[in-house]
């Protein structure tokens, strides 16, 4: 899938792009070699699943995205679908398919990063049922709807369409997800795979700052109102305001919750910043940035919003230009289920030990617990869990490094990730002989 990029030299395959619907034909492909039926429902989402004759279980969901931030590693998302559509393919080449107890479908959901809207989770928000309809009329940079892109590329695009999209919680017993760690703990563990204990909540927020539009050689410093400056000082102070919230928060919004461990995975990125007209001899009319801040503790994120628009407002008010700050998207910390999560180290271990040498410990993992992580980074279980219990498990990747083309996982991982989901479905859903 590295290859299906809208990007010339670069992975970029975003919501609904020319690239994702290349994509979609490649999975319904291996899809359908596993045995698997597959359709697209009206998100773009890619289904495979395999109905037992008789089966009256829950069925089991697994599946991550297909969709990629821009200049991509070509391992984000895509790891969680080949893993899963391999280990049903496997189950069938060695006839346990028709054994499973339940019915067991892979999703491959078309938008979780969030890049063309700005809202992320597009695809498995609508398979859980919590996507509102007003997300049809939120636009992209080009002005276009997801309604309108939707339109253009054959969906209904209605409320109704929506509708059919979402799954009723009690056809669902479980979500899994496989997915790269993007962080540095595993490989710190010397240890392939890990199992997630919970989800860091998250806010999107879209800063703009309107200003006067000057020439840069005409205004002088004094009469200027210049959003980019104020844009550059805000950006600083989110920082100082994420590595020390004490220095900034006013006594009201010290609300007693900050502790080392409650500022546990509290970041903050700037990671887009446009400027109009964005010409050298010109002083910007206006400057827009992204905020992308994220906690363990729903209350710490949410303070620390609030206390950042606060700010906005007063370095604005002082530099005389105008502003305002817009909520894109906001997403609880999530926690993993116990029961799923003791079920995928099982697996792990399992998966681990058959792999090493002598059955002793994979190779270089130095440890035989199954190391438990929380996940800084967000995935579709955060929007699969307001749906069905979910379980996730990480990938070590190397040096932590994730969203950028020096994404890399070890072929041998990627095995032992295959093996453990194969230990789990031969725990949770086929039938002994
Ligand atoms: N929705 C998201 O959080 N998308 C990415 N996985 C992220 O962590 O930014
Ligand atoms: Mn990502
Ligand atoms: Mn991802």
């Amino acid at each position: 899938m590295i290859q299906i990029s809208d990007g010339e030299g670069f992975l970029e395959r975003t919501f609904l792009s020319p690239a994702s619907f290349r994509a979609t034909d490649v999975i319904i492909s291996w899809m359908k070699d596993a045995g698997l039926t597959t359709w697209v429902d009206q998100m773009g989402n890619i289904h495979g699943r395999f109905e037992p004759s008789n089966s009256t279980d829950k069925a089991l969901l697994i599946g991550s995205h297909m969709d990629t931030v821009i200049d991509a590693g070509m391992y984000d998302g895509a790891l969680g679908i080949i893993c899963a559509i391999s280990a049903l393919k496997v189950l069938r080449v060695t006839g346990k398919l028709q054994r499973l107890t339940r019915p067991v479908e892979v999703i491959a959901f078309s938008d979780e990063e969030g890049v063309r809207f700005q809202t992320t989770f597009l695809g498995s928000a609508a398979v859980a049922g919590i996507l509102p309809e007003s997300i049809l009329q939120v636009s992209d940079k080009s002005g276009t709807t997801v309604q309108e892109a939707l339109r253009l590329n054959s969906f209904e695009a209605s409320a109704a369409a929506l509708g059919q999209v979402k799954y009723s919680p009690e056809s669902v017993g479980s979500y899994v997800e496989v997915h790269l760690e993007q962080g540095p703990v595993l490989e710190a563990l010397r240890y392939p795979l890990g199992v997630v204990k919970g989800i860091a909540g998250q806010t999107r927020l879209k800063v703009i700052v309107d200003g006067s539009q000057g020439h840069a050689g005409t205004v002088p410093m004094k009469l200027r109102r210049d959003p980019m400056v104020a844009a550059a000082e805000l950006v600083v102070t989110l920082e100082g305001l994420c590595k020390d919230p004490s220095r900034f928060l006013t006594y009201d919004e010290e609300c007693g919750c900050f502790n080392e461990e409650s500022l546990a995975g509290l970041v903050c990125t700037v990671g887009e910043l446009l400027t109009w007209p964005s010409a050298s001899n010109v002083i910007p009319g206006q400057v827009n940035f992204t905020v992308d801040i994220r906690a363990m503790d729903d209350l710490v994120r949410e303070t620390i919003v609030a206390s950042f628009s606060r700010i906005v407002m007063q370095r604005c008010d002082h530099r005389l230009v105008d502003c305002a700050v817009e909520h894109k998207h906001s997403a609880a910390a999530t926690p993993c289920d116990p029961e799923l999560t003791a079920q995928l180290k099982r697996a792990t271990r399992s998966a681990v030990s058959a792999m090493a040498p002598g059955g002793h410990g994979h190779a270089g993992a130095e440890s035989t617990a199954t190391p438990v992580l929380m996940s800084g980074a967000g995935h579709d279980a955060m929007a699969m869990a307001r749906l069905t219990r979910v379980g996730m498990l990480f990938v070590r990747c190397r040096g932590g490094v994730s969203h950028s083309p020096e994404e890399h996982v070890a072929e041998d991982d990627v095995w032992a990730a295959g093996l453990a989901l194969l230990r789990f479905l031969d725990q949770h859903a086929v039938a002994e002989l």
